[in-house]
């Protein structure tokens, strides 16, 4: 399972050999827990690790594969981030893109060997959605051959970057660049922040840490502030994009071409936000396995809280979806090599679909990642609460997903654009020209779901059913648009008042992509016993998302009240039917006890021993009388005593 899980047996159990070999290395441990140590103290553990594995990677991993690059990070600096996080998910990758081969020559290769450590520096105070309005100004001196890099006004400060504050010494800034007066829009400049020997922040830079966070601490966001600050014009990255000495543009083959970081970022979050889950749900499952409370047979002993249906019921449909959003990353980074090594041959054909998919993907996912991770907290009671479940910390990083490489609400609105041209197609009787993603908004919907009136109801009616919801709710929101701009409404006001129902057929249209690359990886199992456990999954799968959407399919009448009933049913059929199966799939992510930081969700079930010896642990236990209580509670007290007298 694992292999299905790893895309193939060869990285299943690479990740293997590396945790093998990472459990005979204590300097790659924590040194304590995790949550007992101060932001500072982490930074500074973090940095120590980091150090490590810069000298000893070769030795664990081949650097050249990122997947073997993300265990080793998963496993030794962990999801609170490091100081050089945004080096290699967005410095690294900006570089990659939309640097030539000359700037990649001179930068890329140090960025690689690690001689700098850089950022992605382009949300400002004011501004982080609406990049057309960004403040920061990039002014090209033609007598110079400079750009003057400044800050108007406190909101073109860049605020958020990740590694700005404290790690990095240069940076990508995206900026407005102006040209003799022409605003050029959004440009990436590489950009040096601090001086290479003493990390001192250079002369016209303004630069800090924005504080702390709802997780993600280890990472240092920062502001930068930049006072009339000159870089040579060869900064601006050029792959794609250039100006002339005389201060000529030449335009890139697509308008959005910059904006290519995050559209990696966006493709790979969605494999590492079915990780999130999967960690949150490995702890949760297990420990419900452990845990037991109450009896279901007055004559039985007590049971483990996992035999709960309503327990099963918060867990098993996350484990699904965790599976089926490692199928769907598993595609989506597949898209994007392919649309990267097609867009270095001038072919930007691809751009828009993949954009379209990963901002709807990004969107319901790491939406869905932050109910089911709080789902397993509630799930584990009491002690979910407690860091020592590490879960509060899991959920507060993957919910920053909700917010970063755009924020969800926006970003199905980018794929609604797609969706509203695909209807406009369909409209004008033009299906054949829709693409793969869209084909079916096209086809002709049956009248009524057949769901449960076919002898062995199949994953194709479900998919059908799917496809008429979101085709259905996608044409109706297209419609709501077309008709308040036929009333007279600019397409922007129209827009705006039809937002909710927009992102609503972006929210079906993703999730019907989900459940058809389930199914898809499913076909592809050879393997009967796995076939058949990975079918339970589906099946859970497909019946709880269409209960969760059916209301779309009744009020037409595609489903019948009987037919709902039949979902349900099935439903709480392949609850009782997975439940044997349940810690087998959560175990079948191999998540070492180490990758996990759970006191909750250890492989051996000690849960209770643990617990104790963790509390134990706590910096607040390292004294019997805290100077909190000499300095004011005793004395509170001895005065209430003193006045009672
Ligand atoms: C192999 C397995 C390995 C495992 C690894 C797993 C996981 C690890 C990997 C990754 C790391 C994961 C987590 C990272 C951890 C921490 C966080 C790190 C980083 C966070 C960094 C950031 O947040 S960076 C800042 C991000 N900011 C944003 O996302 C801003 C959002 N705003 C925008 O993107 C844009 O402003 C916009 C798209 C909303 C609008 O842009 P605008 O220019 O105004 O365009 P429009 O007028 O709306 O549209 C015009 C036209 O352009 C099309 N378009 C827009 N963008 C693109 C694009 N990127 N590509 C193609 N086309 C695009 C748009 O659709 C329009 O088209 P039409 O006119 O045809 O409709
Ligand atoms: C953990 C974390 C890490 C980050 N790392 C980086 C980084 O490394 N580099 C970097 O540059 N940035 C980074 N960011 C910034 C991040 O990308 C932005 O915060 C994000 O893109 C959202 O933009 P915003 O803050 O301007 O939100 P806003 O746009 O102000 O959103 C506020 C509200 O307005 C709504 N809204 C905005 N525009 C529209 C619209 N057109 N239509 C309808 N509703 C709208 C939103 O839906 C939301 O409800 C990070 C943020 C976080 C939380």
């Amino acid at each position: 399972m694992a292999a299905q899980i790893y895309s193939g047996e060869k990285y299943a159990s690479r990740r293997r050999e590396i945790s093998a070999n990472l459990a005979k290395r204590p300097e790659f441990h924590d040194s304590k827990p995790l949550p007992f140590m101060t932001r500072e103290e982490k930074i500074l553990e973090s940095s120590r690790k980091l150090t490590l594995i810069s000298k000893h990677m070769n030795e664990i991993i081949d650097p050249s594969d990122k997947r073997e690059l993300y265990h080793l990070n998963c496993e030794v600096l962990g999801i609170e981030g490091n100081p050089m996080a945004l080096h290699g998910d967005m410095f690294i990758p900006a570089l990659t893109a939309q640097a030539s081969d000359e700037q990649q020559e001179k930068w890329l290769s140090r960025a690689l060997r690690r001689e700098i450590i850089g950022t992605y520096a382009q949300t400002e105070l004011g501004h982080g959605t609406n990049l057309r309005k960004l403040e920061t100004i990039a002014t090209y001196d033609v007598d110079t051959q400079e750009f003057v890099l400044h800050t108007p006004q406190i909101t073109a400060l860049k605020w958020w970057p990740g590694n700005l504050g404290k790690s990095s010494n240069y940076a990508v800034v995206v900026a407005l660049m102006i040209i003799k007066g022409k605003n050029y829009g959004p440009q990436t400049f590489m950009v040096p922040l601090r001086d290479e020997k003493t990390h001192q922040p250079l002369k016209g830079i303004t630069i800090g840490d924005i504080g702390p966070k709802l997780a993600y601490n280890i990472v240092d966001n920062g502001f930068l502030g930049f006072d009339h600050y000159r870089i040579p014009r060869t900064n601006l990255l050029m792959r794609h994009t250039r100006v002339e000495p005389d201060g000529t543009f030449v335009k890139p083959p697509h308008a959005k071409i910059n904006y290519s970081a995050m559209v990696h970022v966006r493709s790979y979050m969605i494999t590492g936000q079915a990780i999130m889950l999967a960690y949150a749900l490995t702890i949760a499952t297990r420990y419900s396995s452990v845990r037991r409370q109450g009896q279901i047979d007055t004559t039985q002993p007590e049971v483990k809280v996992l035999e709960y249906q309503t327990q099963q019921h918060r867990l098993f449909p996350s484990i699904a979806r965790a599976y089926a959003f490692v199928f769907a990353g598993a595609e989506t980074v597949r898209l994007y090599e392919r649309v990267l090594q097609e867009v270095e041959t001038g072919n930007v054909s691809l751009m828009a679909d993949l954009h379209a998919l990963t901002s709807g993907l990004k969107s319901v996912v790491t939406h869905q990642t932050a109910q089911g991770i709080e789902q397993a907290r509630m799930a584990c009671g009491g002690h979910g609460y407690s860091q020592a479940s590490y879960i509060s910390e899991i959920f507060g990083v993957a919910v920053g997903g909700c917010t970063y490489e755009g924020e969800n609400l926006v970003m199905l609105q980018q794929l609604a654009r797609y969706l509203v041209k695909s209807a406009g197609l369909v409209q004008a009787g033009q299906s054949s020209k829709l693409g793969p993603l869209v084909a079916y908004l096209g086809a002709k919907s049956d009248s009524t779901s057949l769901i449960d009136r076919t002898p062995t109801p199949g994953f194709a009616e479900y998919v059908k059913t799917f496809q008429h919801i979101a085709r259905k709710q996608t044409l109706k929101a297209a419609q709501k648009l077309f008709g308040f701009m036929e009333k007279g409404d600019t397409r922007e006001v129209a827009w705006n008042k039809s937002t909710v129902e927009l992102n609503r057929a972006s929210r079906l249209h993703t999730r019907l992509y989900i459940v058809e690359a389930f199914v898809r990886r499913v076909e592809e199992v050879a393997d009967p016993r796995l076939k058949e456990v990975l079918t339970d999954l589906l099946r859970l799968h497909v019946n709880y998302e269409l209960l969760d959407v059916a209301a779309y399919a009744l009020e037409d009448g595609f489903l019948s009240s009987s037919q709902l009933d039949y979902i349900r049913e099935q439903l709480y059929f392949y609850l009782a039917k997975i439940r044997p199966n349940a810690v087998s799939l959560v175990d079948s992510w191999e998540f070492s006890d180490r990758e996990l930081r759970s006191v909750l969700g250890r492989r051996d079930g000690n849960v209770y021993e643990n617990l104790f010896a963790w509390a134990k642990a706590s910096p607040l236990n390292k004294t019997d009388v805290l100077p909190s209580v000499d300095k004011y509670l005793k004395p509170l007290m001895e005065s209430a005593r003193a006045s009672k007298l």
